[in-house]
């Protein structure tokens, strides 16, 4: 059995606009880098955090507290430790604090033989998520590890269903560099929603489920709609509205708030929309003076990756 072992973790959408909380889908391009090997010593120990600020202390950093509820499940006489190659900004909307707990989670259970499943791994990286948002969800955590579209029927007991993703299912995101944390960007949310509302809304994660079961890129684009988070968000993301607007027009089946935010998705059937969607985001965000980053890629169907 190995004593070190290096992976990709990618970075994540969550919600996909009408599934807050369930709905995520993983993605190919963008992600951390993590070594974790073996050491004599008990416990966990973060020994290196490279790209952004963060700290090395377990207990405030999201993979360490994944990979201590894993740590203690398990009775071993020997330790790990870790360091982070950080790319993905957090409070960026696309899963930072995911890839840390869910690669953390990951490495560990390779290097001690594959001893959980992918359900019990969730469960572990979602105490970690908890740090960063102040909630256990399991909607970043779910498409990082099992990769591709992921629906999380139930937290406890956690129960991930993975859900196909079309081929010619292509990705465009933008990243305007302001920090939105997503307990901030919980806390604007209504506590209560309007039944009718609620209506719309499932319907629409229904109808998006069978889309993708069923290659309908007419039926996705109609579902690609939240009724309920984005009214109560979009006001904390500068040109959400005109990113949207122009994204469609350039040929997206869809465009909402990724995650929490500030990063903005669309979807788009084929590479060649995708770009053209990218280039109409950069338009609108290069004449507001906030620099940000953008990205196209496909959905990454099988998650964390063994480098
Ligand atoms: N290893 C880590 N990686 C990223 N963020 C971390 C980590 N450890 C602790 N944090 C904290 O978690 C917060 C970022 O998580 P948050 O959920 O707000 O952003 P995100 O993961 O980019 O967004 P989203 O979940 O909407 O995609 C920051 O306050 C950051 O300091
Ligand atoms: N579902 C979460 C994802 C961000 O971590 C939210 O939108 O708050």
């Amino acid at each position: 059995m190995r004593n070190e072992i290096k992976i990709f973790s990618p970075a994540t959408v969550a919600n996909v606009s009408c599934g807050f909380d369930v709905l995520g889908f993983c993605l190919d391009t963008i992600g951390d880098e993590i070594v974790v090997r073996k050491s004599k010593e008990k416990g966990f120990r973060i020994t290196r955090i490279e790209g952004f600020e963060l700290p090395l202390n377990p207990l405030e950093n999201v993979a360490g507290v994944a990979a201590l509820a894993l740590l203690n499940d398990i009775n071993l006489d020997f330790g790990f430790e870790m360091e982070i190659y950080k790319k993905i900004k957090p409070g960026s909307g696309i899963g930072s604090s995911s890839a840390s707990a869910s690669g953390s989670v990951f490495a560990i259970n390779e290097l001690l033989g594959r001893p959980y499943t992918r359900h019990q791994l969730t469960h572990f990286a979602m105490k970690g998520e908890a740090l960063a948002s102040g909630i256990e969800h399991a909607d970043n955590i779910a498409p990082a590890l099992f990769g591709g579209f992921t629906l999380v029927k139930s937290n406890a007991p956690i129960q991930v269903l993975e859900l196909p993703s079309p081929k010619a299912l292509y990705a465009t995101l933008i990243h305007p560099e302001i920090e939105i944390k997503t307990s901030d960007s919980r806390a604007v949310l209504p506590k209560q929603i309007p039944l009718q509302l609620a209506i719309t809304q499932w319907a629409n994660v229904g109808s998006l489920v069978h889309a993708l079961h069923t290659n309908d890129y007419q039926l996705l684009s109609s579902a690609l709609q939240d009724v309920v988070i984005e009214p109560y968000r979009k006001g904390l993301i500068p040109h959400f509205d005109s990113i949207k607007k122009q994204s469609v027009l350039a040929g997206a089946l869809g465009c909402g708030i990724s995650g929490s935010g500030p990063s903005i998705f669309a979807l788009s059937e084929g590479l060649a929309t995708a770009k053209s969607v990218e280039k109409s985001m950069r338009d609108v965000y290069s004449k507001s003076g906030i620099p940000f980053n953008t990205y196209v890629s496909k959905i990454n169907s099988k998650g964390i990756k063994i480098l």
